[in-house]
């Protein structure tokens, strides 16, 4: 038995044979299940784009039981949903296997977070200043290998650079196919390029230091202000999470962008710096005074205690410091790798 062909607003949301047969029995089961892409998750609740626009959905009761393999829905799945009568919110049944998935470490690298799922194409934005970071870069781009997504490095910020060409041919030197874009957010410069990978249904996210230009530059490729530059805001007035702002953009011409803040803090998932090799340093950090120590200034910090008596490493400080963007960055230009 074949599946009937899928419509086009799903195609448009990245759909495609792989979530086709995923979805076959629950689809051939007809009204009322229907499927639709996860754009935004807020503490309780979450949006989904289906046939009718982002709409607001719940997880159905069976969705919150453990369960082995089951995990709970996050930006960019694909779900199983159920419309109850009309009015009542959509009620999310069962996320779809994933094609992609974004991962952190968490619990000192014992156990993943799945943070984004389903992202084809990720532009890893740096800028020619102090951002500028060979090694940093290149394990971004075996991060985003890894999650099973493609990587595309935009050089931000060029009508900056003195020496645009030095820093295009550094970028070359972290992959022999891997495609490097220079950009000026600002003023519009270069983006034909970008553009030109978001072919309907391409789903893209953006990642990369705090103000290197990534809200800049969603804006400028979706033509109005959606993104916040400068911060990102999560709270409304009465300081409850709010879901209103989507985080999953669909653009003028075809594609969508992903603009989620646990995606677009990179130090998080950067697995090489944050996982097994800050363990030690997690474990002292329970015992500094400060629960939310930096290890920087603080009185009653364990973690520089242990520096100082030769019980951990600075250097392995420095990386920490480095990946949470703290304390003084030099720009580290790397020879060769
Ligand atoms: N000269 C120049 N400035 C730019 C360019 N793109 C962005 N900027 C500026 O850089 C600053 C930071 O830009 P954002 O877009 O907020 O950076 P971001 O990466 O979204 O930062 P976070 O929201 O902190 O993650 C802003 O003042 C922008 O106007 C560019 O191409 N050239
Ligand atoms: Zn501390």
């Amino acid at each position: 038995m074949s599946a009937p062909p899928p419509l086009t607003w799903q195609r448009e949301l990245g759909w495609n044979e792989f979530f086709a047969q995923a979805a076959q029995p629950w689809l051939a089961a007809g009204p009322p299940h229907e499927v639709g892409r996860v754009s935004n998750v807020g503490r309780a609740s979450y949006q989904v784009w289906t046939e009718r626009g982002p709409e607001d959905a719940r997880l159905a009761g069976t969705m919150h039981q453990a369960a082995p393999g089951r995990s709970l829905p996050v930006i960019g799945d694909w779900v199983e949903v159920e419309r109850l009568a009309e009015g009542q919110v959509l009620r999310i049944a069962g996320v779809l296997p994933r094609r992609t998935t974004f991962t952190r470490a968490v619990q000192g690298g014992l156990a993943e977070q799945i943070i984004a799922a389903n992202v084809d194409l990720v532009f890893i934005v740096t800028t020619p200043d102090l951002d500028f970071d060979l090694s940093r870069l290149g394990r971004y781009v075996a991060a985003v290998q890894a999650s099973g997504a493609a990587p595309v490095v935009l050089l931000n910020k060029v009508d900056l650079a003195a020496d645009p060409e030095w820093h295009l041919q550094q970028l070359g030197q972290l992959g022999p196919d891997l495609p490097v874009h220079a950009v000026s957010a600002a003023q519009a410069g270069g983006l034909g390029a970008v553009r030109s990978y978001f072919q309907p249904g391409v789903t893209v996210a953006l990642i990369g230091s705090s103000g290197v230009g990534k809200s800049t530059l969603t804006n400028s490729l979706l033509g109005h202000e959606v993104a916040t530059t400068g911060s990102v805001r999560q709270s409304d007035q009465q300081g409850r999470h709010t879901t209103t702002g989507r985080t999953l953009y669909r653009l003028p011409g075809g594609g969508l962008l992903i603009d989620n803040p646990g995606l677009r803090d990179i130090a998080v998932w950067d697995v090489d710096a944050s996982s097994a090799r800050f363990e030690a340093l997690e474990e002292l950090a329970t015992q500094c005074r400060f629960r939310k120590c930096t290890h920087t200034t603080e009185p009653g910090c364990a973690v520089r205690r242990a520096v100082e008596r030769g019980q951990l490493s600075a250097e392995v400080l420095a990386t920490y410091h480095e990946v949470h963007g703290l304390g003084g960055r030099l720009p580290r230009r790397s020879k060769k790798r």
